[in-house]
Protein backbone atom coordinates (compact mmCIF):
# COMPACT_ATOMS: atom_id res chain seq x y z
CA UNK A 1 0.00 0.00 0.00
CA UNK A 2 2.10 3.36 -1.21
CA UNK A 3 1.56 5.75 1.15
CA UNK A 4 2.54 9.36 0.14
CA UNK A 5 3.04 12.15 2.60
CA UNK A 6 3.19 15.70 1.10
CA UNK A 7 5.18 18.06 3.58
CA UNK A 8 7.93 16.60 5.87
CA UNK A 9 7.88 18.42 8.86
CA UNK A 10 7.52 17.45 12.54
CA UNK A 11 4.35 16.14 12.38
CA UNK A 12 5.28 13.94 9.21
CA UNK A 13 8.46 12.48 10.90
CA UNK A 14 6.33 11.85 14.00
CA UNK A 15 3.69 9.66 12.35
CA UNK A 16 6.20 8.06 9.88
CA UNK A 17 7.91 7.07 12.47
CA UNK A 18 5.38 5.62 14.33
CA UNK A 19 4.41 3.34 11.30
CA UNK A 20 7.65 2.32 10.77
CA UNK A 21 8.28 1.14 14.97
CA UNK A 22 4.42 -0.05 14.57
CA UNK A 23 5.96 -3.16 11.79
CA UNK A 24 2.37 -2.58 10.03
CA UNK A 25 3.20 -0.38 7.38
CA UNK A 26 6.68 -0.98 5.43
CA UNK A 27 8.79 1.53 5.67
CA UNK A 28 9.36 1.19 1.89
CA UNK A 29 5.66 1.74 0.93
CA UNK A 30 6.19 5.52 2.73
CA UNK A 31 6.93 8.11 0.43
CA UNK A 32 7.43 11.70 1.22
CA UNK A 33 7.90 15.62 -0.65
CA UNK A 34 8.37 18.76 0.88
CA UNK A 35 8.63 22.25 -0.77
CA UNK A 36 11.85 22.39 -1.31
CA UNK A 37 14.60 21.23 1.28
CA UNK A 38 16.45 17.85 -0.12
CA UNK A 39 18.41 17.99 2.79
CA UNK A 40 15.21 17.27 4.79
CA UNK A 41 13.97 14.62 2.55
CA UNK A 42 17.51 12.85 2.88
CA UNK A 43 17.72 13.02 6.52
CA UNK A 44 14.13 11.13 6.69
CA UNK A 45 15.53 8.74 3.68
CA UNK A 46 18.12 7.95 6.16
CA UNK A 47 16.44 7.97 9.19
CA UNK A 48 13.88 5.86 8.28
CA UNK A 49 13.98 4.31 4.71
CA UNK A 50 11.38 6.10 3.31
CA UNK A 51 11.66 7.23 -0.32
CA UNK A 52 11.57 10.93 -1.78
CA UNK A 53 11.04 12.75 -4.57
CA UNK A 54 10.33 16.15 -6.22
CA UNK A 55 8.81 14.59 -9.09
CA UNK A 56 4.95 14.25 -8.65
CA UNK A 57 4.31 11.71 -11.61
CA UNK A 58 6.64 9.16 -10.09
CA UNK A 59 5.00 10.42 -6.10
CA UNK A 60 1.28 10.07 -7.27
CA UNK A 61 1.85 6.87 -9.26
CA UNK A 62 0.05 3.81 -7.64
CA UNK A 63 -0.60 5.98 -4.85
CA UNK A 64 -3.34 4.93 -2.51
CA UNK A 65 -3.32 7.04 0.62
CA UNK A 66 -1.91 10.96 0.79
CA UNK A 67 -1.55 12.47 3.71
CA UNK A 68 -1.79 16.44 4.10
CA UNK A 69 0.89 17.55 6.59
CA UNK A 70 1.83 21.33 5.59
CA UNK A 71 0.87 24.66 7.44
CA UNK A 72 -2.56 25.82 7.00
CA UNK A 73 -0.91 28.82 5.62
CA UNK A 74 0.33 26.65 2.23
CA UNK A 75 -2.35 23.95 2.21
CA UNK A 76 -4.13 25.64 -0.76
CA UNK A 77 -0.73 25.89 -3.10
CA UNK A 78 -0.12 22.14 -1.95
CA UNK A 79 -3.80 20.79 -2.94
CA UNK A 80 -3.43 22.77 -5.67
CA UNK A 81 -0.37 21.01 -6.76
CA UNK A 82 -1.96 17.53 -5.63
CA UNK A 83 -4.89 18.47 -7.87
CA UNK A 84 -4.04 17.33 -11.00
CA UNK A 85 -2.50 13.53 -10.20
CA UNK A 86 -5.31 13.20 -7.54
CA UNK A 87 -7.34 9.74 -8.64
CA UNK A 88 -10.12 9.85 -5.54
CA UNK A 89 -7.44 8.10 -3.48
CA UNK A 90 -7.68 8.40 -0.08
CA UNK A 91 -6.71 12.11 1.39
CA UNK A 92 -5.97 12.24 5.30
CA UNK A 93 -5.26 16.05 6.27
CA UNK A 94 -3.92 16.64 9.65
CA UNK A 95 -4.14 20.02 9.57
CA UNK A 96 -5.74 22.24 12.38
CA UNK A 97 -8.23 24.70 11.26
CA UNK A 98 -8.89 23.35 7.34
CA UNK A 99 -12.18 22.05 6.74
CA UNK A 100 -13.18 18.78 4.59
CA UNK A 101 -15.38 20.71 2.72
CA UNK A 102 -12.55 23.11 1.85
CA UNK A 103 -10.53 20.17 0.70
CA UNK A 104 -13.11 19.33 -1.47
CA UNK A 105 -13.71 22.81 -2.45
CA UNK A 106 -10.48 22.08 -4.25
CA UNK A 107 -10.01 18.78 -5.17
CA UNK A 108 -13.82 18.69 -6.41
CA UNK A 109 -14.40 15.26 -5.42
CA UNK A 110 -12.83 12.08 -3.30
CA UNK A 111 -12.88 10.19 0.36
CA UNK A 112 -11.39 12.79 2.46
CA UNK A 113 -10.47 12.43 5.68
CA UNK A 114 -9.48 14.99 8.31
CA UNK A 115 -7.37 13.76 11.95
CA UNK A 116 -6.02 15.51 14.35
CA UNK A 117 -2.74 13.67 16.12
CA UNK A 118 -0.49 14.90 18.50
CA UNK A 119 3.95 14.55 18.31
CA UNK A 120 3.31 11.38 20.64
CA UNK A 121 3.07 10.00 17.45
CA UNK A 122 6.56 9.58 17.69
CA UNK A 123 6.83 6.88 20.22
CA UNK A 124 3.38 5.49 19.46
CA UNK A 125 1.40 7.70 22.03
CA UNK A 126 -0.75 10.08 20.03
CA UNK A 127 -4.17 10.49 21.22
CA UNK A 128 -5.92 11.48 17.41
CA UNK A 129 -9.60 12.36 16.48
CA UNK A 130 -10.84 10.99 13.07
CA UNK A 131 -13.36 12.34 10.97
CA UNK A 132 -14.49 11.84 7.53
CA UNK A 133 -16.49 12.47 4.49
CA UNK A 134 -19.17 10.80 3.34
CA UNK A 135 -17.01 9.09 0.29
CA UNK A 136 -14.44 6.48 2.17
CA UNK A 137 -15.41 3.34 1.38
CA UNK A 138 -15.64 0.75 5.08
CA UNK A 139 -12.17 -0.22 3.49
CA UNK A 140 -11.21 3.32 3.31
CA UNK A 141 -12.38 4.02 6.83
CA UNK A 142 -10.43 0.99 8.42
CA UNK A 143 -7.31 1.48 6.48
CA UNK A 144 -7.24 5.09 8.17
CA UNK A 145 -7.95 3.61 11.18
CA UNK A 146 -4.93 1.50 11.38
CA UNK A 147 -2.78 4.30 10.48
CA UNK A 148 -3.47 5.99 13.16
CA UNK A 149 -4.27 3.35 15.58
CA UNK A 150 -0.16 2.34 14.67
CA UNK A 151 0.68 5.45 16.62
CA UNK A 152 -1.85 5.50 19.58
CA UNK A 153 -5.28 5.66 20.02
CA UNK A 154 -7.95 6.87 17.65
CA UNK A 155 -11.06 8.00 18.51
CA UNK A 156 -14.06 8.90 15.37
CA UNK A 157 -15.31 12.20 16.41
CA UNK A 158 -17.68 14.40 13.68
CA UNK A 159 -15.82 16.86 12.28
CA UNK A 160 -17.80 19.88 14.16
CA UNK A 161 -15.50 18.34 17.21
CA UNK A 162 -12.29 18.75 15.96
CA UNK A 163 -11.31 22.28 17.19
CA UNK A 164 -11.88 21.04 20.31
CA UNK A 165 -9.70 17.87 20.24
CA UNK A 166 -6.77 20.49 18.77
CA UNK A 167 -6.97 22.92 21.61
CA UNK A 168 -7.16 19.62 24.14
CA UNK A 169 -4.77 16.79 22.40
CA UNK A 170 -3.26 18.28 19.46
CA UNK A 171 -1.63 21.09 21.51
CA UNK A 172 -1.87 19.30 24.85
CA UNK A 173 1.59 17.75 24.74
CA UNK A 174 2.73 21.44 24.85
CA UNK A 175 0.92 22.07 28.16
CA UNK A 176 2.52 19.38 30.00
CA UNK A 177 6.14 20.27 28.39
CA UNK A 178 5.31 23.67 29.74
CA UNK A 179 4.24 22.48 33.41
CA UNK A 180 7.42 20.12 33.33
CA UNK A 181 9.27 23.29 32.73
CA UNK A 182 7.61 24.90 35.58
CA UNK A 183 7.81 21.89 37.99
CA UNK A 184 11.78 21.34 36.89
CA UNK A 185 12.25 25.49 37.32
CA UNK A 186 10.35 24.72 41.03
CA UNK A 187 12.86 22.19 42.15
CA UNK A 188 16.46 23.73 40.58
CA UNK A 189 17.87 22.92 44.23
CA UNK A 190 18.07 19.16 43.43
CA UNK A 191 19.65 19.94 40.00
CA UNK A 192 19.94 17.09 37.44
CA UNK A 193 18.12 14.98 39.95
CA UNK A 194 14.84 16.82 39.61
CA UNK A 195 13.64 15.71 36.07
CA UNK A 196 13.78 11.89 36.88
CA UNK A 197 11.24 12.64 39.69
CA UNK A 198 9.08 14.56 38.04
CA UNK A 199 9.37 12.06 34.94
CA UNK A 200 8.34 9.41 36.94
CA UNK A 201 5.80 10.99 38.98
CA UNK A 202 4.44 11.38 35.36
CA UNK A 203 4.00 8.37 34.44
CA UNK A 204 3.17 7.09 37.20
CA UNK A 205 -0.08 9.33 37.42
CA UNK A 206 -0.74 8.62 33.51
CA UNK A 207 -0.45 5.08 34.56
CA UNK A 208 -2.97 5.02 37.67
CA UNK A 209 -5.13 7.27 35.49
CA UNK A 210 -5.42 4.64 32.70
CA UNK A 211 -5.66 1.64 34.98
CA UNK A 212 -6.88 2.60 38.46
CA UNK A 213 -10.88 3.12 36.93
CA UNK A 214 -11.01 5.96 39.64
CA UNK A 215 -11.84 9.59 38.50
CA UNK A 216 -8.93 12.14 38.80
CA UNK A 217 -10.82 13.67 41.81
CA UNK A 218 -10.32 10.16 43.31
CA UNK A 219 -6.43 10.49 42.85
CA UNK A 220 -6.30 13.74 44.15
CA UNK A 221 -7.97 13.11 47.64
CA UNK A 222 -6.14 9.76 48.20
CA UNK A 223 -2.76 11.67 48.42
CA UNK A 224 -4.53 14.63 49.98
CA UNK A 225 -3.72 13.96 54.08
CA UNK A 226 -5.98 16.56 56.19
CA UNK A 227 -3.68 19.34 57.31
CA UNK A 228 -0.86 17.85 55.06
CA UNK A 229 1.56 19.00 52.72
CA UNK A 230 -0.47 18.26 49.19
CA UNK A 231 -3.08 20.20 50.99
CA UNK A 232 -0.97 23.40 51.18
CA UNK A 233 0.43 22.70 47.78
CA UNK A 234 -3.11 22.40 46.02
CA UNK A 235 -4.34 25.70 48.25
CA UNK A 236 -1.41 27.72 46.64
CA UNK A 237 -2.72 26.47 43.23
CA UNK A 238 -6.59 27.14 43.71
CA UNK A 239 -5.54 30.68 45.57
CA UNK A 240 -3.59 31.31 41.56
CA UNK A 241 -7.14 29.58 39.97
CA UNK A 242 -4.76 27.20 38.29
CA UNK A 243 -8.10 25.10 37.08
CA UNK A 244 -9.54 28.03 35.83
CA UNK A 245 -6.48 28.92 33.78
CA UNK A 246 -6.33 25.76 32.41
CA UNK A 247 -10.17 26.13 31.35
CA UNK A 248 -8.61 29.43 29.24
CA UNK A 249 -6.14 27.87 27.72
CA UNK A 250 -8.19 25.22 26.15
CA UNK A 251 -11.01 27.62 24.92
CA UNK A 252 -8.81 30.07 23.28
CA UNK A 253 -6.87 26.98 21.74
CA UNK A 254 -10.17 25.44 20.08
CA UNK A 255 -11.71 28.88 19.46
CA UNK A 256 -8.12 29.95 17.64
CA UNK A 257 -8.89 26.89 15.81
CA UNK A 258 -12.13 27.96 14.67
CA UNK A 259 -10.72 31.16 13.82
CA UNK A 260 -8.01 29.85 11.66
CA UNK A 261 -10.30 28.00 9.76
CA UNK A 262 -12.62 31.13 9.21
CA UNK A 263 -9.91 33.03 8.37
CA UNK A 264 -8.45 30.72 6.22
CA UNK A 265 -11.68 30.14 4.17
CA UNK A 266 -12.24 33.83 4.16
CA UNK A 267 -8.80 34.71 2.14
CA UNK A 268 -8.57 31.06 -0.23
CA UNK A 269 -12.76 31.12 -0.98
CA UNK A 270 -12.18 32.71 -4.71
N1 LIG B 1 3.32 19.84 15.23
C1 LIG B 1 2.28 19.35 15.90
O1 LIG B 1 2.33 19.09 17.12
C2 LIG B 1 1.00 19.08 15.18
C3 LIG B 1 0.78 19.59 13.90
N2 LIG B 1 -0.41 19.35 13.27
C4 LIG B 1 -0.64 19.90 11.94
O2 LIG B 1 0.33 19.34 11.08
C5 LIG B 1 0.64 20.27 10.05
C6 LIG B 1 2.13 20.31 9.84
O3 LIG B 1 2.73 20.78 11.05
P1 LIG B 1 4.29 20.62 11.30
O4 LIG B 1 4.73 19.28 10.82
O5 LIG B 1 4.51 20.99 12.70
O6 LIG B 1 4.85 21.75 10.30
P2 LIG B 1 6.34 21.92 9.74
O7 LIG B 1 6.50 23.36 9.43
O8 LIG B 1 7.31 21.23 10.61
O9 LIG B 1 6.28 21.11 8.33
C7 LIG B 1 5.55 21.57 7.21
C8 LIG B 1 6.09 20.87 5.97
O10 LIG B 1 5.28 21.22 4.85
C9 LIG B 1 6.16 21.41 3.71
N3 LIG B 1 5.47 22.21 2.70
C10 LIG B 1 5.11 23.52 2.73
N4 LIG B 1 4.48 23.86 1.58
C11 LIG B 1 4.45 22.75 0.81
C12 LIG B 1 3.94 22.47 -0.49
N5 LIG B 1 3.30 23.41 -1.20
N6 LIG B 1 4.08 21.22 -0.96
C13 LIG B 1 4.70 20.25 -0.24
N7 LIG B 1 5.20 20.46 0.99
C14 LIG B 1 5.07 21.69 1.51
C15 LIG B 1 7.37 22.08 4.32
O11 LIG B 1 8.47 22.03 3.42
C16 LIG B 1 7.52 21.22 5.59
O12 LIG B 1 8.20 20.03 5.26
C17 LIG B 1 0.07 21.63 10.46
O13 LIG B 1 -0.97 21.97 9.59
C18 LIG B 1 -0.44 21.42 11.88
O14 LIG B 1 -1.69 22.06 12.08
C19 LIG B 1 -1.37 18.55 13.81
C20 LIG B 1 -1.20 18.02 15.05
C21 LIG B 1 -0.05 18.28 15.86
O1 LIG C 1 -0.04 24.67 17.17
C1 LIG C 1 -0.60 24.24 16.16
O2 LIG C 1 -1.23 25.00 15.42
C2 LIG C 1 -0.54 22.78 15.82
C3 LIG C 1 -1.90 22.14 15.82
C4 LIG C 1 -1.94 21.24 17.01
C5 LIG C 1 -0.57 21.25 17.49
N1 LIG C 1 0.19 22.05 16.81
Amino acid sequence: MKIVFVGAGSMAEAMIKGMKNSNEFKHTDIWVTNRHDNVRLNKLSENYGVKSTYDFPQLFDQADIIILAVKPKDAKEALTSIKPFYNEQLLISVLAGLSISFIEHILARGAIARAMPNTSAMIGESATGLSFNSQLSDSQKDVARSIFSSIGSVTYVEESRLDLVTGLSGSGPAYIYYVVEAMEKAAADLGDDAMPFIIQTLKGAAHMLETSNQSPENLRKAITSEGGTTEAGIAELDCRQVKDAFAACIKEATDHSERLRRQFEQTHSS
